[in-house]
């Protein structure tokens, strides 16, 4: 009934409230007429985020959801949208401890007090879908991180995405211009997936394997003790939210260093493994100082680790895509305007490559064109208003882009603005030039995976065509010369990147 409510007042403003914007030309003529209509679009975005956010408080588990999952969306959806769902991080219900207790006895067949010497009933941290506490394990003494889910999120969910869904399609009967069902898509897609803590339990084990060999990384993920649908209990590890800059500075923690490490992180799973978090907000990912005693099997050299949380909301890339989005990436890196025209109509079949280009790098086209993704002027804190203006046009292309592009890249593109959300936090405090070191680390080290992994492809490719074939002198040569334009066209990219990377570290302990 609530969010049939807030459907009909939302439709009312935007249909009553939401004039249309003036032409280019009438916008120059008149500005203070401009200015008024801007002003009341954006109060009628302002009016209606509260209208809708104000329902998902009152219907509380997936719709709470649902809000942070746009809040997190900063590039993608109006600022009036996502600021207004900020609240919604922290306003979630608490289960009560009896309820927990009946939770255990249903899923495991055992007492809290059976199955823990002691159990924190104050919650660590309360979100939509669950809350987890400290307790102690009875059997081995073990201090353990349990997370419970909400009793009657998996009860409702399934009715609650339906109407979810229902208002979403209507929407877009009332708004054909804005194209937002992908957002109803994803929820779908996820949600089943994310209420079910046994494939939490499997994306963490896989991850930490994943990273088992990377020991250069300062990643940790806690080991599970045991998962049902519901419960999901872990290694508990002490640490603080990573953008705790007073935390980093009392145990001497250099935030840029904290940076790269994530960018490193992230390279790893997005290019190398095709298996990515995607939900690392800075409350998912926590840090750790460490000294030399208890470096345990890792061997990076760094004075910290980063403790990945959260393992429900995963995706496994393809190796096409891992490729096309290399190439895409490659060539935004590049400011290769018709390579990346490009790549986008290959991963969306559209030719909105100014808008896709700006959502996945979270720049404005003027500094991708220009080629300044590769310099140390590009801007990390520019305005929203900067990339996209404020116009309808910008809107319905943005929701065509994002209607039209795969599942995995909608996913790919929260998560690097969840990253870009993180490094901002990370260089708060830095001075502007080392702000731009960090930055363009973090760009170089993007593009090295881009081309490690683009070279990996190639010769894997190479391999399959040339695996059976008998050659005759020519086509031995044609080969070798076609072997040799890979690796050429690798290290051609690859050293001057080494070379500039060693240079920012040289600048930066000077
Ligand atoms: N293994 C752990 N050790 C210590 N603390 C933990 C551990 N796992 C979770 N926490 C704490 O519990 C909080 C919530 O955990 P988690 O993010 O897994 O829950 P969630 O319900 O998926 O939340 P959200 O959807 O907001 O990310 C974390 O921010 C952290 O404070």
């Amino acid at each position: 009934m609530v969010s049939i409510k807030a459907a009909a007042l939302v439709s009312y403003n935007y249909y009553f409230y939401f004039p249309d914007l003036l032409s280019e030309q009438d916008a120059l003529k008149y500005p203070q007429k401009n200015a008024e209509i801007l002003q009341t679009r954006s109060n009628t975005h302002y009016k209606c985020a509260e209208i809708v956010r104000d329902a998902m408080l009152a219907n509380g588990g997936i719709y709470i959801k649902l809000g942070q999952h746009v809040s997190a969306m900063s590039y993608v959806l109006p600022i009036e949208w996502t600021s207004t769902m900020i609240p919604l991080q922290d306003k979630c219900n608490s289960s009560s401890i009896e309820n927990i207790n009946r939770l255990f006895k249903s899923d495991l067949d055992k007492d809290l007090s059976e199955y823990f010497s002691w159990f924190d009933p104050e919650p660590i941290g309360v979100a939509s879908l669950a809350q987890v506490h400290k307790a102690q394990l009875s059997e081995t003494g073990e201090i353990v991180a349990v997370k419970v889910q909400h009793s009657d999120v998996l009860t409702y969910s399934l009715v609650d995405t339906k109407i979810v869904t229902s208002l979403f399609k209507l929407v877009y009967k009332l708004f054909p211009d804005f194209q937002f069902m992908w957002l109803a898509d994803e929820m779908n897609l996820s949600l089943p997936v994310e209420l079910d803590f046994t494939n939490e339990m499997k994306n963490s084990i896989k991850l930490a394997e994943n990273f088992k060999n990377r020991k250069d990384i300062p990643i940790t993920v806690p080991r599970v003790i045991d998962a049902t649908k519901r419960i999901l209990i872990m290694e508990f590890i002490n640490g603080r939210r990573v953008d705790d800059l007073d935390y980093l500075q009392k145990n001497l923690i250099d935030p840029a260093s904290v940076s790269k490490e994530i960018a490193r992180a992230f390279g790893e799973m997005t290019f190398n493994d095709g298996f990515v978090h995607c939900d690392p907000h800075a409350g998912n990912l926590f840090i750790r100082p460490i000294d030399n005693k208890s470096r345990s099997n890792k061997s990076h050299k760094h004075n910290f680790e980063l403790i990945l949380l959260d393992h429900g909301l995963y995706r496994t890339l393809s190796p096409e895509f891992i490729q096309k989005y290399a190439l895409l990436w490659t060539s935004l890196i590049k400011g290769n305007v018709d390579e990346i025209k490009r790549q986008s109509y290959e991963l969306t079949g559209t030719d909105l490559h100014v808008m896709l280009s700006c959502i996945v790098t979270g720049q404005s086209w003027a500094s991708i064109s220009e080629g300044k993704l590769n310099e140390a002027s590009v801007n990390i804190t520019f305005s929203q208003d900067e990339l996209i203006g404020q116009n309808d046009k910008f809107f319905a292309e943005l929701s065509k882009v994002m209607s039209c592009i795969p599942r995995d890249l909608v996913l790919m593109i929260k998560t690097n603005d969840l990253v870009r959300q993180l490094d901002r936090a990370l260089f708060s405090n830095l001075d502007e030039n080392r702000i731009n070191h960090a930055t363009m680390k973090t760009w170089m080290i993007l593009s090295d995976y881009c081309i490690s992994s683009l070279y990996k492809i190639n010769l894997m490719e190479y391999t399959r065509l040339h695996k059976d074939q008998r050659l005759s002198i020519p086509s031995f040569f044609s080969n070798l010369f076609a072997l040799v334009k890979i690796r050429i066209d690798y290290w051609m990219v690859k050293i001057p990147i080494s070379i500039y990377y060693l240079w920012l570290t040289i600048l930066d302990y000077c």
